[in-house]
């Protein structure tokens, strides 16, 4: 966790779409009627390289990717990250909104692809040290549903092009980090109408808010 002063590190997560983009346009408003300053950046991506590296990872590609190059890939765009863009606004006293982080890792490359998730533990150490979100917001929904409505927004991608069973572990995968520590978690049920969603994200960021 981070041990800074008013900084605190939030992260959005959850499977293909659970409505991440469109609730994190709520989150930030959030935000910025409460006057907490805050920047909002992603993952993988948030950086210049980072973001060469999101495309990479994203394009379909004939050879297939390893799973552990695609491990490793995610991490570098991580530690670029969070040098350049995550540590600083937290030093600053920043919110930092980031869609997705390590919690997507130990979900896609370790529940979807099945690598060791010691492997991603000494990754994540290696590039992180102790810092973790402060909370996680975990939009959950089934994936039969996700993919249909992420089916709406457009072509998909390396990943969105898995089948439903590798979704089926990512969410799996998410569900027990979030069991395992529900202090840090807050699950939120992506499935009801949108406006529910977003109350329950309020209450959530309330809370975050009210242990400054
Ligand atoms: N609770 C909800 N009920 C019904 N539809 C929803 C809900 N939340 C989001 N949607 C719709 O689902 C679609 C996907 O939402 P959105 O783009 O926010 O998902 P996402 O998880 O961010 O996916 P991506 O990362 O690909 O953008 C959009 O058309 C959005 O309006
Ligand atoms: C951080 C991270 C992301 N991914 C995957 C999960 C998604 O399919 C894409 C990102 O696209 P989105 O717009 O956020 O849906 O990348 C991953 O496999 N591992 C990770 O650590």
């Amino acid at each position: 966790m981070s041990d800074l002063p008013n900084g605190k590190f939030i992260t959005l997560e959850g499977g293909e779409g659970v409505g991440k983009s469109t609730n994190l346009r709520f989150i930030t408003q959030w935000l910025t009627e409460q006057g907490i300053p805050f920047i909002q950046t992603r993952e993988p991506g948030g950086t210049p390289l980072a973001e060469q590296l999101r495309n990479l990872l994203l394009e379909k590609r004939e050879e297939g990717v390893d799973p552990t190059a695609e491990l490793l890939m995610v991490f570098a765009a991580r530690a670029q990250h969070l040098q350049r863009v995550i540590l600083p606004a937290l030093a600053e006293g920043k919110w930092v909104i980031c869609d997705r982080f390590t919690d997507a890792t130990y979900a896609y490359q370790g529940g979807g692809r099945e690598l060791d998730s010691n492997l991603i533990a000494q990754l994540e150490q290696t590039v992180q040290g102790d810092l973790r979100p402060d909370q996680v917001l975990l939009l959950d929904v089934d994936p039969e549903i996700g993919l249909q409505r992420a089916a709406s927004t457009g072509e998909a991608d390396r990943f969105e092009s898995e089948q439903i069973h590798f979704f089926n572990k990512v969410r799996a995968a998410y569900l027990d980090r979030a069991h395992s520590d529900p202090d840090r978690y807050a699950v939120i049920d992506a499935s009801v109408p949108l406006e529910q969603v977003q109350e329950n994200l309020a209450v959530a960021l309330g809370k975050i808010a009210s242990a400054l």
